[in-house]
């Protein structure tokens, strides 16, 4: 029995866990825009948790995922040098958290960061990671001095918010990333990407850390690594959208898909 049943208890009759059978063999759901953003309200207001806590969270989960796909030791440059691009929302929050914790576990990313919200939140995340002494660019490299510099660039520009044309300067700076041969780790979507279309010409990651649960673009992903991330779901939410959460394997934050 053991050697079927991954990530759940097992006993004489087969599988089982705390969720309930009918939901068991359902596979994980994939969240409009709009879900998305409803779900993410509720968490706050309902469910009473603050952006920074879930922030946080999702941090970790975006760089514990990026530990399993991108170990220190798998990395073909001298230094284990990252690249980490924020964008000027709550993914790129996330990604100030993430390089925190890489930094933390032995990676050495920099950052850069071009539009920076006037919040204490984002000014507070920006202190962490310049106390950390992660390093921040002025200035988007061009692609080719990318890929000499750096192993993998973490694609933390937009999330499920995101809409229409893209602005400068994140415009220009995706025309670079698509030009570069290192690998992409994307968080929560591949950034330009319509959250529930995708794109034919845009970015194409190597890894997606879908946060909470994967967005409709995420069935058009073909990297390498599709990670779950942001296990803080309670399961009243979880039973209203009706996630069909797959069950984290013990105490992990992430879970590849
Ligand atoms: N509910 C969840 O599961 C959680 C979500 N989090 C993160 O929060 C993200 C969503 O954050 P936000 O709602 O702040 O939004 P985003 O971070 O997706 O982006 C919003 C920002 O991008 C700008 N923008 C939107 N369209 C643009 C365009 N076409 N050109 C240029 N700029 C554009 C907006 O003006 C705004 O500043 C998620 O994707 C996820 O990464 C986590 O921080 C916490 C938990
Ligand atoms: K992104």
């Amino acid at each position: 029995q053991t050697g079927t049943c991954p990530a759940v208890f097992t006993h004489k009759k087969g599988c089982y866990s705390s969720r309930p059978a009918s939901t068991m063999s359902q596979t994980i759901k994939y969240l409009g825009q709009e879900e998305a953003q409803h779900i993410d309200e509720e968490l706050f207001t309902e469910y009473g948790f603050s952006v920074d806590q879930l922030m946080e969270l999702a941090g970790l989960s975006c760089a514990t995922a990026i530990t399993r796909a991108y170990p220190v030791t798998s990395l073909v440059k001298a230094t284990s040098s990252l690249l980490v691009i924020c964008g000027p929302g709550n993914n790129g929050g996330d990604g100030l958290v993430c390089a925190r914790h890489l930094k933390l576990f032995g990676y050495e990313p920099t950052i850069l960061y071009p539009k920076r919200p006037n919040k204490p939140l984002f000014q507070g995340l920006t202190t962490q990671c310049q106390k950390m002494e992660i390093p921040f660019l002025t200035e988007m490299p061009e692609a080719q001095v990318i890929d000499e510099a750096y192993n993998l660039v973490i694609d933390a520009i937009f999330g499920f918010s995101f809409k229409g044309a893209v602005r400068e300067p994140f415009g220009s700076i995706l025309e670079v990333l698509k030009k570069i041969t290192v690998p992409i780790a994307s968080i929560d979507i591949p950034s330009g990407w319509d959250v529930e279309q995708g794109s034919t010409d845009g970015l194409q990651p190597d890894m997606l850390i879908s946060l909470t649960a994967p967005k409709k673009s995420a069935s058009l992903f073909r990297g390498r690594y599709h990670y779950l991330g942001g296990r803080f779901v309670p399961p009243g939410l979880e039973r209203k959208y009706q996630l069909n959460l797959p069950q984290y394997p013990d105490t992990d934050c992430v879970l590849k898909l």
